[in-house]
């Protein structure tokens, strides 16, 4: 049967709200009214608790949801290690983290080299710290798929929420909670255990992109302060899926006609299990734990109207807090298209030397503080800025915008940066430093072996005390 629009607007209807508490089903009736595991759920579902957080965390930061669903997902074979060969490029293990103070810059990462190559194949752990079984930490990833998912074959992680930045193709996900169609300047978070499967939305247009999995607590929404009650990413633009489901159950759990294959990602490690029914069973379901999506043109963008570049934290969209206050696990931040009019002001980043450490990707376009072009900062390419490791703009930036005319100008039409930020130093693995062939020789002499001496003064010089 042909799809027709009628069919992709029913299948990517969305509900809105950050942190909400939201309810769908998707047969009349199958959510139990004031109640959560009555002794017969409607319409012979199971009831199946979801927990994000701990059933005792603070209410202000509980995450649970319930999924009434054909089967209960406890229903499968033991799972099995998949032997992992890292020198395949369809491991995930990116190897033995690597922790070094030099900027590190990457071309952009290569498209699947297979045909055969499908999101989790092609998700590659490039950076990160910490540790999934300690529940501390994140992990950074590049993937590149050629082709969809089997359509008989879910994944999820064990590990954390992935936040998933598409840089090329649109990802069609079905999750267990249902659709989300994810574009380029668009992106999604998969919680923790969520079951899904990744499609490309077109198959003739490969998807690459970047991921970042925290394994402990949950994105935010960043406090406004003085902003007030609106503005930089608003809660309402956050989209979730409603309910779908498959009703394919096969006879009874264990029979030998397996049909459905589940992948589970734990400790960094895969797994597998396969199953007669299909995960994607759930008909209805409500909580506060559910995947979404947030189009990043909808950022309201925040800046100075009068002078100084402020810091980055007012480009943030998400953000995952430590123990800290104030401070991030990980903020997803991104640089949007925006105006600047600073005064007296050199306008784009200043130099410096973070205590958090920077990973940078590039969607779409340039960025005002990096050049283009090959050996350049460039969409689909990385960059890594660690614990205490200088950097600002490189030579040619400075020198122009030194010299720019202040009159207001747009920055980045249509281009869009974003970066992973950290409090945690982070290492990279050997796929990045190596098997992934893309690190740039020379980064930091590119960018700043060239930076001029502007000095006007003295030879030599010493504070004096005031008289
Ligand atoms: O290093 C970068 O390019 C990211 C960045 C941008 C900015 O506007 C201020 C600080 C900062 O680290
Ligand atoms: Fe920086």
């Amino acid at each position: 049967m042909p799809v027709t629009i009628f069919d992709i607007k029913e299948k990517y209807r969305y509900q809105n709200g950050f942190d909400s508490y939201l309810e769908s089903e998707a047969a009349p009736g199958a959510l139990p009214i004031a109640q959560n595991s009555p002794q017969k759920p409607p319409l012979g579902l199971y009831a199946e608790k979801l927990s994000g957080t701990a059933f005792t965390a603070p209410r202000h930061e509980n995450k649970q949801s319930w999924l009434y669903r054909i089967l209960p997902s406890c229903s499968h074979p033991p799972f099995i290690e998949v032997a992992d060969d890292t020198s395949s490029p369809e491991s995930l293990t990116g190897g033995k983290l690597h922790y070094i103070p030099n900027q590190l810059r990457w071309d952009p990462f290569d498209h699947a080299s297979s045909p055969a190559t499908d999101f989790v194949s092609g998700l590659h752990h490039i950076a990160g710290a910490g540790d999934p079984t300690l529940k501390q930490g994140l992990g950074m990833y590049i993937y590149a798929a050629a082709k969809s998912m089997d359509a008989h074959t879910a994944f999820y992680s064990a590990d954390g929420d992935l936040l998933i930045v598409p840089q090329e193709g649109a990802l069609d996900i079905r999750t267990e909670l249902g659709y989300l169609l994810v574009r380029p300047m668009e992106i999604c978070v998969i919680p923790r255990g969520i079951r899904y499967q990744v499609l490309l939305a077109d198959p003739a247009q490969p998807a690459r992109g970047y991921a970042l999995e925290l394994y402990q607590n949950h994105f935010a929404l960043p406090e406004l302060g003085p902003i007030g009650s609106n503005g930089l990413a608003n809660a309402r633009d956050f989209q979730a899926p409603v309910a779908a489901f498959t009703a394919d159950h096969g006879t009874t759990a264990f029979d030998g006609t397996t049909a459905y294959t589940v992948v589970a990602k734990f400790n960094n490690a895969l797994f597998s299990t396969r199953q007669p029914h299909t995960p994607f069973d759930v008909v209805a379901w409500h909580g506060n734990y559910y995947p979404y999506k947030y189009d990043l043109g909808r950022f309201n963008t925040i800046g100075s109207i009068s002078y100084d570049h402020p810091d980055p934290s007012i480009f943030t969209v998400l953000s995952a807090p430590s123990e800290r206050l104030g401070t991030a696990v990980a903020d997803f931040v991104i640089f949007p298209p925006r105006w600047l009019v600073g005064e007296d002001t050199f306008r784009p980043p200043w130099y410096h030397r973070n205590t958090m450490s920077e990973f940078m990707g590039l969607i779409q376009g340039g960025y005002d503080a990096k050049k283009g072009g090959a050996g350049g900062f460039v969409p689909g390419g990385a960059s890594l800025h660690n614990v205490m490791s200088g950097h600002g703009p490189d030579a040619e930036s400075y020198e122009g915008a030194r010299e720019a005319e202040l009159k207001p100008v747009k920055v980045g039409g249509g281009s869009c940066a974003f970066m992973f930020e950290s409090c945690l130093m982070v290492g990279v693995t050997e796929w990045g430093l190596k098997r992934c062939r893309k690190v740039q020789e020379g980064y930091s002499e590119h960018s700043w072996g060239g930076v001029k001496v502007h000095w006007t003064g003295a030879g030599e010089g010493r504070g004096h005390l005031l008289e």
